[in-house]
């Protein structure tokens, strides 16, 4: 297992800077608002402009891979330049991929985003686990030996989640809850391990997600990993229902078109609202 615990660095950087994560969102609509073509060389330019207007603001960027795969080869490689300069600039970099599969091809995604020196190495990845928890394992394990970490879809952002996500089994358990439950299970035993405080695998819950998790019999605050929370900003969540959500639980507001949508040269400030918004009371 790896000395360095990458949740405990994004734990620091969220105490010094706020907690919050801004998307590297290059939407077609923002290439045009930001006078960027669409192109890998506008993908490249738009994701050079929020690493350096967010330094030292956002406490991680998450590039959202779809946007860039959407250019072939080219966007690709763009996504590997961007990945890399944010890292370089001293960035935490949450690849948003949501990856799942069968484990021995989940050990190639694994391999692309996990891996020190890998073109498209990460801090930390998205995963879905809805070709079940245990074939996320090959990602857990290269995980914990080079001290990356994981976010793992259990409540999303979407309406439509809830249709799988809310689902119980005979026991009672919610599709959700037992996503959670692996989820503490694994940092349990790395926490004992290591004496960290905070495990390694984190939990995506959309700050949209309401009452959801209370009906569900879910308590968040009893949660030993990070939350990354999307849906703040554009799909309509705030402070508030940070707030009402997450209670004292570790949260990380994810926010992408709120504040990409202010355009080059205002960035930060509309991260530094964010921040204010959703900073805990
Ligand atoms: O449950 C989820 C999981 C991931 N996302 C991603 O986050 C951003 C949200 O963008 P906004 O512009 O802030 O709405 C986007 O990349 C999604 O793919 C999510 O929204 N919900």
């Amino acid at each position: 297992m790896s000395e360095v615990n990458s949740s405990a660095v994004l734990a620091r950087r969220m105490a010094d800077l706020g907690p919050l994560c801004v998307g590297i969102d290059p939407h077609p609509a923002l290439l045009d608002s930001w006078g960027l073509p669409a192109s890998a060389a506008g993908l490249e330019r738009f994701g050079e402009i929020c690493i350096a207007e967010l330094d030292g603001v956002a406490a991680a960027l998450k590039p959202q891979v779809a946007f860039f795969e959407s250019y072939g080869a080219a966007g690709i490689a763009a996504l590997e330049t961007v990945i890399t300069s944010a890292r370089e600039a001293g960035h935490y970099v949450i690849t948003d991929a949501k990856r799942g599969d069968i484990g021995s091809t989940m050990a190639g995604y694994a391999d692309a985003y996990l891996r020190p020196g890998a073109p498209l190495e990460s801090d930390a990845i998205t995963l879905s686990p809805y070709l079940g928890f245990g074939a996320l394992e090959p990602a857990i394990d290269l995980a914990l030996e080079h001290g990356k970490a994981l976010y793992i879809l259990a409540l999303t952002s979407n309406p439509e989640g809830a249709s799988v996500q809310h689902a119980r089994s005979t026991d009672g358990q919610s599709v959700a809850g037992a996503i959670v439950a692996s989820a503490e299970a694994v940092n349990a035993d790395v926490m004992a391990r290591d004496g960290s405080d905070v495990g390694p695998i984190g939990l995506v819950v959309g700050a949209t997600v309401g009452s959801a998790p209370r009906d569900l019999g879910l308590d968040l605050a009893d949660f030993n990993g990070i939350f990354l929370a999307p849906g703040v900003g554009a799909q309509g969540a705030g402070g508030a229902e940070c707030h009402d959500v997450f209670g004292a639980a570790k949260m990380l507001a994810s926010v992408s078109r709120g504040v990409l949508g202010a355009g080059p040269g205002n960035l930060a400030d509309a991260a530094r609202r964010f921040v204010a918004e959703i900073a805990p009371a």
